[in-house]
């Protein structure tokens, strides 16, 4: 263990999600009600200075715990703690929760009000929050956030309307609208997708800056594990609403212990590994597309939702989600290989990639 992590590891999360689940009912055009359960019994950690990477394909729940998490659903059951302590659901204890945990989307210009000047958005925030109230002070602050998103010289951007910016400057001036709380916890859900490709990185870069700059704690959510390899000190993995694997950036994807994680990895374009003429790496998944689709949440499989996809589902897979299994450096996953004793047959999986 570095210095940085044994000062990490005696850290308490500053926010936390315990078995937090949700379940939607919908009505279908039939009148019927039925349940999405979109999310299941998630636990989750965010430390100061720290990215997480919660990964997952479309439909897998991401965009359901973010939202749980900036207290926009109520949880069907479980709890969110802040700090260590019970998030409050009193006018007052949400609006303090909002001042430490602000949310930026995908989309920046639907984040945005497009009759609003740069200015404007910023310094309402600043001033809601009692960060300024007005004059030379508030201009001033208004100033120094563009400057901590790279938005300078800033009298180029001030008095700009969203749509008279690119999509990556947007989405600097929503981050920079988030900083104005001065919040302790980032919540990025897919912050990078809609941005033209050429600039993701940049906006990567300025997270992970302002993470580090601002102890910032941040959760960093997307379907693509290989930009939260980048980002990340750590990667959970999300399947159809169940976490089946967990831990170290490195960990995870070197040594993944979910037969998951290694469908994500396989499916992600990577150059240093070997590649199919399908642009697959070779392996276990290579006809992943014959073993069938995400499923449908309002009807979950039992069990490991995962199991109708799975090459080596047995019996329990097909009855009950199996509990963590711990391996070193805080590496886990939710798998019946490891609690059968039948890790092996990963293992020599993984040999053959
Ligand atoms: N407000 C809602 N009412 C009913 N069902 C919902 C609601 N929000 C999400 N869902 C359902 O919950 C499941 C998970 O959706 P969610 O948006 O969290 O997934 P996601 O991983 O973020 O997907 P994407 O990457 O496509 O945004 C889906 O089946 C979705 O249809």
């Amino acid at each position: 263990m570095t210095d940085q992590d044994q000062q990490q590891a005696g850290r308490q999360p500053v926010l936390e999600a315990v078995g937090l689940t949700k379940h939607f009912e919908v009505t279908d055009r039939f009148g019927q009600t039925k349940l999405v359960r979109a999310l299941e019994e998630a636990d989750l950690a965010l430390h100061p200075g720290k990215t997480v990477g919660l990964v997952g394909e479309s439909g897998s729940g991401k965009t359901t715990l973010a939202r749980l998490l900036a207290l926009f659903h109520p949880a069907t059951s479980g709890e969110i703690k802040l700090d260590g302590r019970p998030v409050s659901h009193s006018k007052d204890g949400e609006r303090d929760y909002y001042r430490q945990v602000q949310l930026i989307f995908q989309d920046p210009f639907a984040s945005l009000n497009p009759l609003k000047t740069v200015r404007y958005t910023l310094g309402r925030a600043l001033r809601i929050h009692g960060h300024a109230r007005k004059g030379a002070d508030l201009e001033d602050k208004i100033i120094e956030l563009l400057g901590k998103v790279n938005l300078t010289p800033a009298e180029t951007f001030i008095d700009k309307l969203p749509h008279e910016l690119s999509g990556g400057q947007r989405q600097r001036v929503v981050i920079a609208r988030a900083l104005a709380v001065q919040p302790k916890v980032l919540l990025g859900d897919e912050p990078i997708s809609m941005l033209d490709v050429s600039i993701r990185l940049d906006v990567l870069n300025l997270l992970a800056n302002l993470r580090d700059s601002e102890d910032l704690a941040l959760l960093y959510i997307t379907h693509d594990i290989a930009s939260a390899r980048y980002l990340c000190d750590s990667i959970t993995v999300l399947y159809a609403g169940q976490l089946v694997e967990g831990g170290p950036v490195d960990a995870v994807i070197q040594q993944p212990r979910h037969p998951y994680t290694r469908l994500l990895l396989d499916s992600s374009p990577d150059p240093g590994r070997t590649v199919t003429a399908e642009g697959r790496r070779a392996g276990l998944f290579e006809l992943e597309g014959s073993l069938g689709e995400p499923p449908n949440l309002s009807d979950p499989p039992p069990g490991c939702r995962f199991h109708p996809r799975c090459p080596f589902a047995m019996d329990e897979c097909r009855t009950e989600l199996p509990a963590r299994t711990e391996f070193p450096d805080g590496h886990w996953a939710r798998c019946w290989l490891h609690q059968k004793q039948q890790s092996h047959l990963l293992q020599l999986d993984e040999e053959k990639r």
